[in-house]
């Protein structure tokens, strides 16, 4: 099948490369020429464990390719991905332009039936909104069918999702559109979802919902553990083993950031409001997540009293392991606070500092060494779980550290170990370890 895709982001690249990679010709569209550039030299601009692989061994093949002109990318495609980003409006409403313009670009430029599919993340309504756009634009009279196929990857783990994932979602009211797409993902070997276009556009949102609660409501619990004496770790492998609840994301922590939770909660809390409906449990939701990054930031503040001046070592600041990706990454606002209050922040993370630098500026140093952002630190927040932050030796810490005060934001290690480690221990939802009395209480230290 000759298949085109609008958009060379995290989920457009990762969709054609995977496409190409089961026999289909794919050409990925951008409007960004330095970016389709770099993806034509094999570069794929962002880090994905696998994805540069792929991508390279598809070129060489001649079944992918990269244009930056959609004249000559939707020549002759059968079937159109379009995923662009959906980002958030002030409003937190989901901001279409972008969806929009790729709609008119495909009126502009097809020139047989064709199939669009919607793999951005939209609120329900939009792919009758797409299908009106490039009815409206067209210039040669042919068929235009809209499929909403919704995206389930997540970044750090997108090509193995997209080889096995769960399901694949194809919502339309068109029954040959439906049995296209679905022969297109058959090598795949995922179970297939056939629905109409509204739930589909649901399904994304809703799902997405439903995690982002999962993960307030743990964090929640781990906020009551703290109070109570209880381990939220030992509560959520608990709560896991009945079939009912399940065991994944009830990992207690910072809270949830990346590029799609925050706007996508938001984006489904407008739509609800839109049609007069106030989705009071995931505007709590979000209120929890909000405060989670603050939450461990006044556990210090009352440990050390003041920042001013401290040197504070942070690791990590992807939003997550295996990214380089910061959008609402919970490191910032931590980062932002600690500055404010006259910290002198030192941060590691093995790849996404550069895209750090750019939100977060010049005002703290950045390291890829762990130890060198360890030296001679007052404090160490722990924010993303990278394998090399949890395979840490906890004797490291003590020695590199001028006071080894730690606040681990993701609970990388087990407190058993930590109870016989010379460090002083602060974590989400379990109890805190002093362990003064093996101490020397540090000098700039309450
Ligand atoms: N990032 C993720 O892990 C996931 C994202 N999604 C959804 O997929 C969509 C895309 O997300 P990302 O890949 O993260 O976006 P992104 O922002 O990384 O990439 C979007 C790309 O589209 C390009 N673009 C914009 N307008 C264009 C046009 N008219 N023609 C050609 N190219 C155009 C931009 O230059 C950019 O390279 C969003 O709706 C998002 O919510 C869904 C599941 C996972
Ligand atoms: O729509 C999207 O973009 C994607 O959003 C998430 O994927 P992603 O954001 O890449 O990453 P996740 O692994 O879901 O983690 C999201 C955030 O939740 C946090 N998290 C996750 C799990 C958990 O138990 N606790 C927790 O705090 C992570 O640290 C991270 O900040 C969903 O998991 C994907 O299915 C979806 O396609």
């Amino acid at each position: 099948m000759k298949i085109a895709v609008i958009g060379t982001g995290y989920v457009g690249l990762v969709t054609g490369v995977c496409l190409s990679d089961i026999g289909h010709t794919v050409i990925c569209i951008d409007v960004d020429q330095e970016k389709v550039k770099r993806l034509q030299s094999g570069d794929p601009i962002i880090y994905e464990p696998g994805l540069e692989d792929l991508m390279k061994k598809n070129i060489e093949k001649s079944r992918l390719s990269f244009s930056g002109n959609h004249q000559t990318g939707l020549a002759g495609a059968e079937v159109v991905y379009i995923a662009v980003g959906t980002p958030q409006n002030h409003d937190g409403s989901a901001n279409l332009n972008y969806i929009e313009a790729a709609a008119t670009d495909i009126a502009k430029n097809i020139t047989q039936d064709t199939v669009v599919v919607t793999k951005s993340t939209v609120p329900v309504g939009t792919n009758q909104h797409i299908k009106e756009v490039i009815t409206v634009n067209l210039v040669h009279p042919v068929k235009v069918t809209v499929v909403s196929n919704p995206e389930f990857l997540r970044e750090g783990s997108a090509i193995q999702d997209t080889f096995s994932g769960d399901r694949i979602v194809i919502g339309t009211d068109d029954e040959q559109a439906a049995y296209i797409i679905e022969e297109i993902n058959q090598p795949f070997g995922i179970p297939v979802y056939k629905t109409d276009i509204a739930s589909a556009e649901m399904i994304k949102y809703a799902s997405n919902a439903f995690l982002a609660t999962k993960i307030s409501f743990i964090n929640e619990i781990a906020n009551i553990c703290e109070k109570t004496g209880a381990n939220v770790d030992a509560v959520a492998a608990g709560m896991g083993l009945d079939n009912r609840i399940g065991p994944k994301f009830l990992s207690a922590g910072l809270g949830y950031g990346g590029s799609c939770f925050p706007k996508d909660t938001n984006a489904l809390v407008q739509l609800a409001g839109n049609h007069e409906h106030d989705f009071k449990l995931l505007k709590s939701v979000i209120e929890v997540n909000n405060n989670q990054p603050l939450h461990l930031f006044q556990k210090a503040k009352q440990r050390l009293g003041d920042f001013k001046g401290k040197k504070i070592a942070v690791l990590g600041l992807a939003f997550k392991p295996n990214t380089d990706d910061m959008r609402e990454a919970p490191s910032t606002l931590l980062i932002q606070q600690l500055l404010e209050e006259g910290a002198n922040v030192t941060a590691f993370d093995p790849i996404a500092i550069e895209n750090a630098r750019r939100i977060l500026g010049d005002g703290l140093t950045y390291s890829e060494s762990i130890d060198e952002t360890l030296q001679d630190a007052e404090a160490t927040f722990i924010v993303t779980d990278w394998e090399k932050v949890k395979n840490i030796d906890l004797a490291t810490l003590e020695q590199r550290m001028k006071y080894p005060i730690v606040f681990d934001g993701r609970n990388c290690f087990a407190l058993e170990a930590v109870k016989t480690a010379n460090i002083e221990y602060y974590s989400m939802g379990r109890s805190d370890i002093a362990n003064r009395e093996k101490l020397a209480v540090g000098g700039s230290n309450k």
